[in-house]
Order: structure tokens, then C-alpha cells, then sequence
């Protein structure tokens, strides 16, 4: 069996509310001792009664676990899917304890966030940690490995191209040629950023890395270049402590400064239209460019785009063979090379996201 020694695969998530009464508690769960500003609670709040209480994600999570289920049995693979969240129901402690209770020995993770840093890959490695530390002790809790940081896989990689793409012709046709992609992704603390990966500066160098990628590959479809840029959404924590810019908002008062008629908005930094993309970009970013006169589209995020989903499969059969010491080819594009298997100690744990934690 080719994934052997992997008997399940746990799809590891942020987790969303999904009823006006799990706002609140859903927020405690994901701000618990971060110092998050009480104004900044309520008006994320805001964000998700807009949406009737209830986040994208979960659906979203769960549509993808049945397109990988769908796609492991048409390639004849039978490996069981898992599902746990960090910040919300179905948990991850409960499922972590289900699989044990299951048989499952061995498992591999895939968290639902393709970069390194400590809120995409530390925060969910020690809160599966954690997770696997509360089975009871009667039960033999599995041993779980992480997939690499997927963000320069090749079929993440078509997956964005396709929605930009989509976007692309969306646009009227007078505009289409001058249109910016504007790559997105989720703002965090500049010393984060700085501390993330083995040697510091990952998070940001995956994301430009994976826009060039994006763009040459959306050029070479289109057969025209266009300027890319990359800017952040959903800032946090306080005004004090500097995070990554510029903001999504600002950025777009500057284009339509410049004279920009149109952009395609690129969430590469999310794997799922969740609240982040549906507030903070369509909601938000997308009002802010229509107040400015420019002409915006927002490109899907990779979902279950069947090349995301095979994806999938690839990286779990590249890493279980891996893990029974065939040397396989690990799929890359852009500049940095495949992302290590195992991140080192200390990866992503710098002083500030080590503050953070505590
Ligand atoms: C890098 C990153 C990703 C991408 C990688 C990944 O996907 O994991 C991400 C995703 C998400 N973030 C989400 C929601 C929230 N994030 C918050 C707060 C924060 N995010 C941070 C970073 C990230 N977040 C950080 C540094 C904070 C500050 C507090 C802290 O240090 O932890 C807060 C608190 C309120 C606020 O201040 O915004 C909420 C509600 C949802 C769920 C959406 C839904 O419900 O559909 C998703 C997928
Ligand atoms: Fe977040």
C-alpha cells in the first residue's frame, strides 16, 4: 500500500462558528491570552453576524475532506480522513482521542495553511502537541507528522492560477490588459514575520515567491504581463506593535491615486474562501476599490479545485514514501526548493511569537 505507514490522514483546521451563539466563544477560544483589543473583538464580531453567525470554513473543510475522500478512492487508496480544529468544534483533542480509540497508529496531518510562520504552522503543531498529550492515558495516542508547507506545490500553484485567471475574465474588457494582481494574505507582527521558518523571513519570502509563480504562469496563459504586488488583510493586536503592510485598503487608495483602472484581488494566502476572504476582502477591499473607481475581482482561493486535491494526494504519497526511505521527487516551483518535512526546534519560535504563545 502506498501510503504506508500512514494508516489516516487528519485534516488539521482554524475552525469557524457556525451559529450566532458560538461567536463570542469562538473568539475567546482563538484570543485567549493574546491581548487582542476588546474594540477589535466586537467589530470581528460584527464581521461574522453579517454572516448570520456562521463562518464558511467548516463547510468548506468539510467539502474538502469529501473531494480528497472522493479522490483517495479513485486512486484506489484507502486511507480513513480525520478532521480537527484548533479553535472550534469538531476540536482536535476530541478527534486525536478518536483515532486512537479507532486503532489509528500513525497519521498524517494536513493543516489548512500552506506557509510558515507561527500562526500557519507552530501554533498548529503544538496545539496538535497539546492534543495528543490529553489522550487518556488507557488509549495509545497515534503518532502524527505534518505535511511541508504546501504553498509552492505545483498543484496549489494551479489551483490560484485558475482562479486568476477566472477573475481575469471577469473583468469588462477595456480594463483587462491594465489590471493588477494584487496578491492577499493575512497580515501578522513584524517580529512574527521575522522569526518565522528555520532561519527567519519565510512567511514573507513564500508568499513572494509564490506570487512571482503565480504571475508568470497567469502571463504566459494570457499571453500578457501584468504588475503584481503583494499587500496584507485583517490586521490585528494592537496599533502599537508593528504587523506586516501595507494594508489591503490603503494600498488600493494608492492605486487609484496612480491612475490604476482595475485589479484582481489574489487570497494566495488562504486555502479557503473563509471569513478572512468573504469579509475582509469581498465585504471590505472589494467596497473600498468600488468607492475609488476601480474596477476589482476577487480570484478564488485554491477550495477544492481538483489540482488542490490531488495535491494533496501527492504530497501524502510523497511523504509516506519518504517516511519508508524511498527517495521520491518533492514538486516544487519558484525559487525556494520543496519546504523541509520536519521543521527543526525553534522553527517560527522567535522571541516575539514565543511572548505571544504565553
Ligand atoms: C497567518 C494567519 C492565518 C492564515 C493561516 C491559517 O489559515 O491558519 C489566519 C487564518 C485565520 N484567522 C481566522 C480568524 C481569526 N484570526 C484572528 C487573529 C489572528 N490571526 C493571525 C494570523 C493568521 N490567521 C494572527 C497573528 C492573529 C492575532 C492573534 C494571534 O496571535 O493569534 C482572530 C481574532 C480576532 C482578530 O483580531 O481578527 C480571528 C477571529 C480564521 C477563521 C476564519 C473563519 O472563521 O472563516 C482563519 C482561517
Ligand atoms: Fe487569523
Amino acid at each position: 500500500m502506498p501510503t504506508v505507514p500512514y494508516d489516516a490522514l487528519l485534516l488539521l483546521s482554524f475552525g469557524g462558528p457556525e451559529r450566532p451563539e458560538d461567536v463570542v466563544p469562538f473568539l475567546e477560544n482563538v484570543t485567549r491570552g493574546r491581548g487582542i483589543p476588546r474594540e477589535r473583538l466586537e467589530e470581528v464580531g460584527r464581521h461574522y453576524y453579517l454572516f448570520g453567525g456562521r463562518s464558511p470554513i467548516n463547510d468548506q473543510n468539510r467539502a474538502l475532506i469529501a473531494a480528497i475522500e472522493k479522490d483517495l478512492a479513485e486512486h484506489g487508496l484507502d486511507l480513513p480522513v480525520y478532521w480537527g480544529n484548533r479553535n472550534w468544534e469538531p476540536y482536535v483533542a476530541d478527534t486525536v482521542e478518536q483515532m486512537a480509540r479507532d486503532g489509528v497508529r500513525r497519521a498524517l496531518c494536513l493543516a489548512t495553511s500552506a506557509y510558515s510562520s507561527w500562526s500557519s504552522c507552530r501554533q498548529y503543531r503544538d496545539n496538535l502537541a497539546d492534543a495528543l498529550a490529553a489522550v487518556p492515558a488507557d488509549l495509545v495516542a497515534p503518532q502524527v507528522d505534518k505535511v511541508r508547507a504546501f504553498y509552492n506545490h505545483p498543484g496549489f500553484v494551479a489551483a490560484n492560477v485558475d482562479g486568476v485567471l477566472a477573475a481575469l475574465a471577469d473583468l469588462p474588457d477595456e480594463v483587462r490588459d491594465a489590471a493588477r494582481l494584487v496578491f492577499v494574505t493575512h497580515s501578522i507582527p513584524v517580529s512574527m514575520s521575522e522569526a518565522s521558518g528555520p532561519d527567519g523571513g519565510a512567511y514573507v519570502s513564500q508568499h513572494l515567491d509564490v506570487a512571482a509563480v503565480v504571475a508568470d504562469q497567469v502571463a504566459a496563459a494570457t499571453g500578457a504581463t501584468r504588475t503584481h504586488e503583494f499587500v496584507y488583510c485583517s490586521r490585528s493586536g494592537s496599533p502599537h506593535v508593528p504587523w506586516l503592510e501595507p494594508d489591503v485598503n490603503d494600498r488600493l487608495e494608492e492605486l487609484a491615486a496612480e491612475g490604476v483602472p482595475a485589479v484582481v484581488l489574489v487570497p494566495v494566502g488562504f486555502v479557503s474562501d473563509h471569513m478572512e476572504v468573504v469579509y475582509d476582502l469581498d465585504t471590505e477591499a472589494l467596497a473600498t476599490a468600488e468607492r475609488l473607481g476601480i474596477e476589482a475581482r476577487r480570484a478564488a482561493s485554491a477550495g477544492t479545485h481538483p489540482a488542490f486535491v490531488a495535491a494533496i494526494r501527492e504530497l501524502v504519497l510523497e511523504r509516506a514514501a519518504r517516511e519508508r526511505g524511498e527517495d521520491v521527487p518533492r514538486p516544487a516551483v519558484g525559487a525556494r526548493g520543496p519546504s523541509h518535512d520536519c521543521c527543526p526546534a525553534g522553527c517560527c519560535l522567535g522571541e516575539r511569537a514565543s511572548a505571544a504563545r504565553s
